[in-house]
């Protein structure tokens, strides 16, 4: 095994990685301190820091006007990519929680992107089979219930356009997907990354990046 570095992140070097980054602007920075002010018992499940501006840069890279959000909670990934698309540019975000979500609208409101997207309140499942079966989609961000993974991949392959992007979030799972006896969400995770690897529609790579990402890109 070549590991390529031995670099250990440190608060100290997570810092600065933030600090080479492109910041977070005041409205993300808000609904950061909210989410975590409002609900300190499921904040964790915000998108790390560094996503935010990686979101971005992948929305922009592949030049994507439609975009797909499965898990959007108080709204911080969806108002980083909103902000990357074009004006006539639109983001599907998907959803069970008006409560949580109802953060995100204030947040988007108040950022100007409100209008690029288009929240659906639903079991994302229903939502990702009511779009359009042709590929159109340029890009999409998977960071939902982990056990629904596989069912929203299987959706969102099809319909995604040659060279689209899926980004798949947790997918080292707290380090929980090299235990041989994971469970639950863990478990599922790990069924779902063997699944994605195996997938010949795409071109895969698992990143440690934040707690695991896969970058999949459609052929
Ligand atoms: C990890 S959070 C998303 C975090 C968000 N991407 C961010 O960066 O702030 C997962 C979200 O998935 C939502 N969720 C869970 N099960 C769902 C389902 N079946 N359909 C749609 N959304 C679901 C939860 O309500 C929660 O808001």
């Amino acid at each position: 095994m070549t590991k390529g570095n031995e670099t250990k992140i440190t608060d100290e070097l997570y810092a600065y990685m933030l600090a080479h980054n492109p910041p977070l602007d005041p409205v993300q920075r808000e609904l950061v301190e909210t989410t975590y002010a409002r609900f300190p018992d499921h904040a964790g499940m915000v998108s790390a820091e560094e996503q935010a501006p990686l979101l971005a840069f992948l929305v922009r890279l592949v030049g994507a006007r439609h975009v797909v959000e499965v898990g959007t909670f108080t709204g911080f990934s969806a108002l980083a990519m909103a902000r990357a698309l074009p004006a006539d540019g639109t983001l599907i975000a998907c959803d069970i929680s008006e409560e949580w979500t109802a953060y995100g609208r204030e947040a988007w409101a108040k950022a100007g992107v409100a209008d690029r997207i288009d929240l659906r309140i639903a079991p994302a499942l229903d939502t990702l089979r009511a779009m359009p079966a042709e590929p159109h989609i340029d890009f999409a961000y998977l960071d939902a219930d982990k056990g629904g993974y596989i069912a929203y991949w299987e959706e969102l392959v099809p319909r995604m356009r040659q060279g689209g992007l899926i980004a798949v979030d947790n997918v080292l799972f707290h380090g929980g997907v090299t235990d041989p006896g994971a469970t639950g969400s863990a478990a599922a995770i790990k069924e779902f990354n063997d699944h994605a690897a195996a997938d010949a529609r795409m071109d895969s790579v698992l990143l440690t990046v934040a707690d695991g990402l896969t970058l999949a890109r459609k052929k």
